[in-house]
């Protein structure tokens, strides 16, 4: 096909093992996420694959994956492009809670709505969530989001509309320019971008969960039209 781009979900982080909503806290990973960030490297470097650029988000997990794969694949010279905009989804008031302590909080029929649902978001994000301050005064964010858009929730339809104009005017450009891709990102904004390419419906969308650490390709024809949809390493 025309274009080729690899995706990847970073490894396990240390919220994951612990059932906790982790969204835009700073997570690290876990040993195992770490072992799998290497395993992927060591498959993508056994493929033979050789990227010019590689886009990620601006949290821990995600870079930390990236930088171990380039590492693996001995492209640790390649230009890496940061962006808030492939963040996870912002979880709000959910951040830090596990899945008992949101049961307790907010009752096993609320979390059953907000489980089915594309655009109903948590509740948002407010002083008295331990993660609030870390969050909005990290200087991470100095070239974005502003004040005025900083998110203090996400449903996963705002998480896609914030994920998709990157996708568009700064990836695909990219990708159109010849450039060979490696996008190391987060579940739910690599849902995004998967159901663009593959025009999946909202609850299509919503039942795709992407493994940790896997590699997976797309193969598009010129008109960025999958040729080959989500072919994982290994498979
Ligand atoms: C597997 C697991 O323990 O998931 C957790 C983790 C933390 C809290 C609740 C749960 S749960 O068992 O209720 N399952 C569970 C719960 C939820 C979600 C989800 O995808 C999920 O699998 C959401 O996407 C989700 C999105 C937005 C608000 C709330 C939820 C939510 O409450």
């Amino acid at each position: 096909a025309k274009y080729q781009i690899v995706m990847i979900r970073h490894g396990e982080s240390e919220w994951n093992k612990l059932n906790k909503f982790c969204g835009w806290h700073d997570a690290m990973l876990s040993e195992q996420g770490v072992a799998e960030a290497h395993a992927a490297g060591k498959a993508l470097k056994e493929a033979n694959f050789k990227f010019d650029i590689a886009f990620t988000s601006v949290l821990t997990r995600a870079n930390k994956t990236l930088d171990i794969i380039l590492n693996e694949i001995g492209q640790t010279n390649i230009p890496i492009s940061k962006t808030w905009r492939l963040n996870e989804r912002h979880y709000g008031g959910l951040t830090g809670l596990n899945k008992a302590e949101t049961a307790q909080k907010h009752g096993e029929e609320q979390v059953k709505i907000w489980r089915r649902s594309f655009d109903i978001p948590p509740p948002p994000m407010d002083e008295s969530n331990p993660h609030y301050k870390e969050i909005i005064e990290d200087p991470r964010y100095a070239d974005g989001p502003s004040k005025a858009e900083f998110p203090m929730f996400e449903s996963l339809k705002l998480t896609i509309a914030r994920t998709l104009p990157y996708w568009n005017e700064t990836i695909v450009p990219a990708m159109k320019a010849g450039k060979k891709i490696l996008i190391a990102a987060h579940g739910n904004s690599l849902r995004g971008i998967v159901k663009h390419l593959d025009a999946m419906s909202d609850e299509a969308i919503m039942g795709l969960n992407l493994p940790t650490g896997i590699p997976f390709v797309y193969e598009l024809d010129e008109n960025i039209k999958p040729v080959v949809s989500m072919k994982f390493l290994g498979d």
